[in-house]
């Protein structure tokens, strides 16, 4: 009879890692099933690396124990099953396109042929040109193929979008859905919100090592209470406004403040009533994913 784990792509249970003193996760427990695309949003330092490259037996977890299609990482490793695109690596300078991709899908018991990564990566029209002459955006779409050459029945995508532009991004995430539409499992980690609102199935959010949130996008927006009210102050100081009531935070950006609140009426009243500032085209909005994101990982 198949253990539990065989339903999950990925088991994590109660797994810690230190280096040293500092805790990089700390006690992680989730499953993800087979199938499913997961975004891994946290701040800088949240684990989501960490958590990667044990998922691919790069690290050892301290304490805890993890399974890929019910194995160890490495056994799932060397059976083929785990693609990787990390934040680091780089191509070999002297191959082409297309040599570097099929020397990445020979190291696999069962490839996808060559011309279809080429297709799925955007690749047919550079696969002669050496690794060495390609732009950044270039060289993150031939790492993306490498990480699928092998027909990964799991794919690890860590901040792959880092270095690319605007159309760059959009048409990654696109070969991204149609790899996962083929029943594969996605996790990927981000800093931005956008992506894993709209390229995942639900977003488990990290933050200190630790899940501090698990759902779909929408689930997690609706989880969190709270408002921002942005106005232009134009030249005028924007201290003090953390100290008006119901603020958790104060951001600037060029001549606009937004202040989230949970309490807005209470704070726009003290706007207007405690302080002298001279307040200019203010708006109130509900909390979007980007509200729940800054309150889940508020350093408490
Ligand atoms: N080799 C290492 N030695 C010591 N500390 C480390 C090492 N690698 C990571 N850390 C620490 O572990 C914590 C988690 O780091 P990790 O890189 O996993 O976070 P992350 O969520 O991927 O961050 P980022 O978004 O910045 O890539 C951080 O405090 C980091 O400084």
């Amino acid at each position: 009879m198949p253990s539990v784990d065989v339903m999950n792509a990925i088991a994590f249970n109660g797994v810690t890692k230190k280096y040293g003193d500092v805790v990089a996760v700390d006690g992680l427990t989730l499953d993800i099933p087979v199938g499913s695309t997961v975004a891994l949003l946290g701040p800088n330092g949240a684990g989501k690396s960490t958590s990667i490259n044990m998922l691919l037996g790069l690290l050892r977890p301290t304490t805890g124990d993890i399974k890929v299609f019910g194995n160890g990482p490495d056994e799932a490793v060397t059976r083929g099953d785990i693609g990787a695109m990390l934040q680091e690596g780089s191509l070999i300078p002297e191959l082409t396109v297309r040599e570097s991709v099929d020397f990445i899908r020979r190291l696999y018991p069962d490839p996808l042929p060559l011309d279809e990564v080429l297709r799925m990566a955007d690749l047919t029209d550079l696969a002669g040109r050496r690794a060495d002459k390609l732009s950044g955006g270039q060289t993150q779409r031939v790492r993306f193929a490498l990480a699928i050459a092998g027909g990964p029945k799991l794919l690890l995508l860590d901040e792959p979008t880092a270095a690319m532009d605007v159309e760059s991004r959009r048409s990654f995430w696109d070969n991204m859905r149609a790899y996962a539409a083929q029943g594969r499992t996605i996790v990927f980690a981000t800093h931005y919100l956008e992506e894993a609102d709209e390229n995942s199935d639900r977003v488990v959010v990290i933050a200190r090592g630790q899940v501090v949130a698990d759902g779909t996008a929408a689930e997690i927006k609706s989880g969190v209470a709270g408002h921002a009210v942005s106005f232009r102050l134009g030249s005028q100081p924007a201290a003090g406004l953390d100290a008006l009531p119901g603020v958790s935070a104060v951001e600037i950006q060029a001549d606009r403040v937004t202040v989230r609140t949970n309490d807005p009426d209470a704070t726009v009243e003290a706007l207007y009533r405690k302080t002298t500032l001279d307040v200019r085209d203010l708006q109130i909005h509900g909390a979007d994913l980007e509200d729940a994101f800054l309150a889940l990982t508020k350093e408490s």
